[in-house]
C-alpha cells in the first residue's frame, strides 16, 4: 500500500517534494489545517524560510498538532529551513523563531557564510541507496550546518571537500530525518526514496 505523505504547505518549495515523493511511489498531499495533518502517515517540511514558516505554523494552529504528532513518532523530513524547524535547538534565529523540534541538533540558520550563499557538493549519505559510489549531488541556498548532535541523533552526512569539509548536513533520528541542502531540486530522488522506505517501515 502506498503510504501518504503530507508536505507543510504554508511556504517554500511544496510542489518539488509532492513531485519527488510521488515519483517514489507515495501519495503525497500539501497540508494546511490540522485535519490534514490527521490524515497522513508522515510529513515532510520543505525548503523555504524557517522565520516564516514558524509564524505561519503557528497562525493556522499547527504548531502544537504538529509536535504531537512528532512526539507521538511520525516519520518526518525536514530539508534545510525544514531542517531548523526539526531542529530541538537553533543558533542564529531571529525575532523569537522557534522550533517544532524533534531531532536532538542544534542547527546554525545561514551557516554557511555570504561568500558561500549557495554552493553545491557530492555527498555520500549513509541509507542512501549507492550513493557511496554514485554520490548525491548536493545544493545548499543559504543552508544550516548541523553545529552539535546530542545523544539521540545520529549523523548520516557530512561535507566530504572544500572550506566547508567535516560539516555535518544529514541527520537521523529514528523515523525523522533532516538534510541542509535540497534534493528535491535535482531530478535525484534517492535521499526521497530512502524517507518513503521509513514511512513504510513504520506503518
Ligand atoms: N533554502 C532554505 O531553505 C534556506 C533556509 C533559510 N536560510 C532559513 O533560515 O530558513
Amino acid at each position: 500500500m502506498s503510504p501518504t505523505i503530507g508536505v507543510l504547505a504554508l511556504q517554500g518549495d511544496v510542489r518539488e517534494h509532492v513531485a519527488a515523493l510521488r515519483h517514489e511511489g507515495a501519495t503525497a498531499v500539501g497540508v494546511r489545517r490540522p485535519s490534514e495533518l490527521d490524515a497522513v502517515d508522515a510529513l515532510v517540511v520543505p525548503g523555504g524560510e524557517s522565520t516564516t514558516m514558524d509564524k505561519l505554523l503557528r497562525a493556522f494552529d499547527l504548531h502544537e498538532p504538529v509536535r504531537e504528532r512528532l512526539r507521538a513518532g511520525m516519520p518526518a523530513y525536514g530539508s534545510c529551513a525544514g531542517m531548523i524547524l526539526l531542529a530541538d535547538r537553533i543558533i542564529g534565529g531571529i525575532d523569537g523563531q522557534q522550533t517544532l523540534g524533534g531531532v536532538d541538533i542544534t542547527v546554525r540558520r545561514n551557516a554557511f557564510g555570504r561568500q558561500v550563499d549557495s554552493f553545491e557538493t557530492d555527498l555520500v549519505i549513509d541509507g542512501v541507496e549507492d550513493s557511496a559510489d554514485d554520490p548525491v549531488h548536493a545544493v545548499f541556498i543559504r543552508a544550516p550546518w548541523v553545529e552539535d548532535v546530542g545523544p539521540a541523533a545520529t549523523v548520516v552526512g557530512r561535507v566530504g571537500e572544500g572550506a566547508a569539509a567535516g560539516r555535518i548536513v544529514a541527520v537521523r533520528q529514528g523515523p525523522v530525518l533532516v538534510t541542509s541542502f535540497h534534493p528535491e531540486v535535482t531530478g535525484d530522488t534517492r535521499v526521497h526514496r530512502l524517507f518513503v522506505q521509513i514511512v513504510r517501515d513504520s506503518l
